[in-house]
């Protein structure tokens, strides 16, 4: 890109050297930087971006932005000092790759829980009547159906615009994205602008960042105003219309609103629903008429996310008829109360439940149907060194099981004895154990399982790792589980070490 172009669009204190005619790249992070390209220096929480310039100007960067002086050799490279590096991104970025938002419907996707069943339901749906699309948020970015990892469920700002502007590249019609409030607080989605903004719930989560349930709730509301001001374009807002915080959602956004819900009149409203092990079925109500809707997906949870999903790509302007088809060949998104595939005769959940509504909603979608002769055995976990408040909480909500197995869920370096000991405060009865090492954990609640039983992991969803101290350790709740479970099932089943 033409280097005065890029510029043009920040202000700059002064420029030290000899800007290049153009730049190749655009990188805040060392390690990305190509030959010919600009490295950005953020200031993080753990790390400053300006102690890597070195490194940036040997992998190849022309030209540095800082906002504090950085020592290079200004016969090779040049430096662009602003106020503050951060804005300067949030500009330069969408800039660089010129404004793909633009180019394709978004919908973003924000909320306590259900942001990545949601996003992932539009996308399968969209992807079934044929369009392309894309869709990012906490299992990677999904571009026409090859996944790329991502670090964070809203990356930072210029990877985004990296990834809206492959999706646009790529002809996608659409990109769904999951927002999370730190990404917004943090102005990770400068320069994006969204069509259809999805509100799911809101619940006690986060409030380590947050402070306090008002700023969460407030940082949510960040994402209608991504909805942009241009007004030739269809725009809306998708609210639960059985979440109390969507009232004062709906006060935030001038944009025309679609609510969605189950025990309050809604636009997209769900009735008659039958729950089971294999899926769940109901009537939804629409503005056009009644449909009967059939999912692979269970629990009640996923009627939720099912309307959510609706009405966000009815806003869009789809057909009905395609969405409630769409919707028949959803699968479990990727660790959201996915089902172990086994013969042996247990039923086993990976789900990525860490708030207290989560746990709730995960233990309800089994328990219409779970018979009186058999145990739901429960594994939860919290994080070290993060939102301790909650723990308690989602111990309390767990123990609507018949067995809770109390754990860690990157433990990082908090020790486990303060992170089970704030866990088993919550506890209402006594059918439990405690055991800070995951593996273990999961081991022992194959151990208390009898033929028949159900056991739901909580906390690492899709994630196949478990963070201790500063370790990013392979870890796997259904791998270690069913080998557990082959080992106490099968008869005549061999150990292989
Ligand atoms: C607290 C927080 O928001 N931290 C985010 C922040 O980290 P940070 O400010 O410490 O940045 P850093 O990693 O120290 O790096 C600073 C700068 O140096 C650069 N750097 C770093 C190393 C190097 O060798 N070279 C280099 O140039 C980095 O690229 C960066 O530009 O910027 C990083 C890069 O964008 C994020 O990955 C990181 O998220 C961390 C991993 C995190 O845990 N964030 C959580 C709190 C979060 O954001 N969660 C939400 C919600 C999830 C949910 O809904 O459950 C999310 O959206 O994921």
């Amino acid at each position: 890109m033409d280097t005065e172009k890029l510029f043009s669009i920040i202000p700059i204190k002064n420029i030290k050297g000899v800007l290049p005619k153009s730049v190749t790249d655009i990188a805040v992070d060392s390690r990305a930087v190509s030959a010919g390209g600009v490295f950005v220096c953020i200031e993080g929480f753990t790390v400053d971006g300006h102690s890597f310039v070195q490194k940036a100007v040997d992998q190849g960067a022309r030209v540095i932005v800082a906002s504090k002086p950085v020592a290079v050799d200004l016969e090779k490279v040049a430096v662009v000092y602003v106020k503050n590096t951060d804005r300067a991104i949030a500009l330069l970025a969408p800039h660089f790759y010129q404004y793909p938002s633009k180019r394709m419907t978004m919908i973003g996707v924000t909320g306590t829980n259900g942001k990545t069943s949601v996003s992932n339901m539009i996308h399968t749906i969209l992807q079934h009547t044929g369009e392309r699309s894309a869709v990012t948020g906490t299992i990677g970015f999904n571009l026409d159906g090859t996944l790329m990892e991502t670090e964070n469920t809203t990356t930072d700002v210029l990877t985004t615009q990296k990834m809206i502007h492959q999706a646009a590249e790529a002809d996608c019609s659409t990109m769904t994205m999951e927002v999370s409030s730190h990404g917004l607080v943090e102005g990770r989605l400068a320069g994006t602008e969204f069509d259809i903004a999805v509100f799911t719930n809101l619940t006690h989560d986060h409030l380590d960042f947050h402070g306090t349930m008002d700023n969460y709730g407030h940082a949510k509301g960040l994402l209608f105003a991504q909805l942009g001001q241009d007004l030739s374009q269809r725009k809306f807002v998708v609210l639960n219309a059985d979440e109390p915080w969507s009232e004062r959602m709906e006060k935030m956004t001038s944009y025309p609103v679609l609510s969605y819900g189950i025990r309050r009149e809604a636009d997209f409203r769900a009735r008659d629903i039958v729950l089971s092990p294999d899926g769940t079925s109901f009537k939804m109500e629409t503005p056009v008429g009644d449909f009967t809707v059939r999912m692979n997906v269970i629990g009640e949870f996923n009627v939720y996310n099912a309307l959510a999903a609706t009405a966000a790509l009815f806003a869009k302007g789809m057909e009905m008829e395609d969405i409630i088809n769409g919707l028949s060949v959803i699968p479990a998104a990727k660790g959201r109360m996915e089902k172990v595939e086994t013969d042996l005769p247990l039923t086993i959940y990976v789900d990525y439940a860490h708030s207290p509504d989560a746990i709730e909603k995960a233990i309800n979608a089994v328990l219409p149907y779970k018979k009186a002769e058999q145990k739901l055995i429960f594994v939860i976990g919290t994080g070290g060194n993060r939102d301790r408040k909650k723990r308690p909480i989602m111990a309390e909500k767990a123990s609507i099981a018949d067995y809770v197995i109390l754990t860690t869920d990157d433990p990082r370096d908090e020790p486990y004895e303060s992170i089970l000991s704030e866990l088993e405060a919550g506890m209402a009865h006594k059918r439990y154990a405690a055991i800070g090492d995951r593996a273990e954990a999961v081991k022992h609640a194959v151990s208390v399982a009898d033929a028949g039983d159900i056991i739901i992991f909580a906390g690492k969803g899709h994630e196949d790792f478990q963070i201790v101290g500063h370790e990013k350790l392979p870890h796997s709740d259904a791998a270690i589980a069913l080998e557990e479970a082959e080992r106490k099932f099968r008869k005549g089943f061999i150990e292989t070490e």
